[in-house]
């Protein structure tokens, strides 16, 4: 039986973007680059915020300017990091639910680990138990590293849990730690998106989730999840 979640956080628990891109956007006029769309930011997010400011930039920026760039990015962010962000409808009754069913959580992001760290305290308090980001000398997602270092602090197995994002860079994390891999439709990417990166199941809601882990034990699960 599952008894452990692993989740995403942008895109998955919480709808950050709006965040994201006002802290990319006060970097871009800071060095006179161009604005990016909340849309273009949506597809620049994912593997961290030194491969955002890298999209973000115009192409054949710099290196010493997508570091300054950068800079003015993480000084923004850094004070900036809950103006608009806010929980998708339905994740903060999940999070008491999985805990009131005895699952052990962990949340596993690419975006700095304070952040990730600060975030998950003010909204989840004691339903996430181990909650890590982009920490220096540790290879962040699609790595399987942090998975690893989250299952060894839960005290967790591989062959009992589960990953929950909406990116291929959470598919591919997934999967590269041997564990299967529930895309949610809410998020950045979109469900079809998500099937072709070869989620194992694509959730439209986080109540669907409470279902998928509570009825079915891992063999059947991964059965079951072909027939979503
Ligand atoms: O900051 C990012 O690039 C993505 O963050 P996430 O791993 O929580 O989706």
């Amino acid at each position: 039986m599952i008894d452990t979640v692993l989740f995403d956080l942008d895109g998955t628990l919480l709808n950050t973007l709006e965040d994201i891109a006002a802290g990319v956007n006060h970097a871009l006029r800071k060095m006179n680059f161009p604005e990016r769309s909340l849309e273009e930011v949506r597809q620049f997010v994912g593997n961290g915020v030194i491969m955002l400011i890298k999209r973000a930039v115009p192409a054949g920026t710099s290196e010493e300017l997508t570091n300054t760039c950068l800079m003015y990015n993480k000084e923004y962010y850094s004070s900036h990091v809950n103006e608009k962000t806010r929980p998708y409808e339905g994740i903060l009754p999940l999070l008491k639910a999985l805990k009131a069913k005895g699952f052990k959580v962990g949340v596993i992001s690419n975006k700095y680990d304070s952040a990730v760290k600060d975030l998950c305290r003010l909204y989840f308090s004691d339903d996430v138990t181990v909650a890590v980001g982009n920490r220096t000398g540790v290879p962040t997602k699609p790595a399987p590293d942090c998975v690893y270092s989250a299952l060894e602090e839960l005290g967790s197995v591989k062959s009992q849990t589960v990953f929950v994002g909406d990116s291929d860079v959470d598919v591919h994390t997934a999967h590269n730690a041997g564990l299967p891999c529930i895309g949610v439709s809410w998020g950045f990417r979109g469900r079809t998106f998500l099937e072709k990166e070869g989620a194992d199941a694509v959730i439209d809601a986080p109540s669907e989730l409470l279902t998928l882990l509570t009825s079915v034990s891992m063999p059947k699960y991964k059965e079951s999840v072909k027939r979503l």
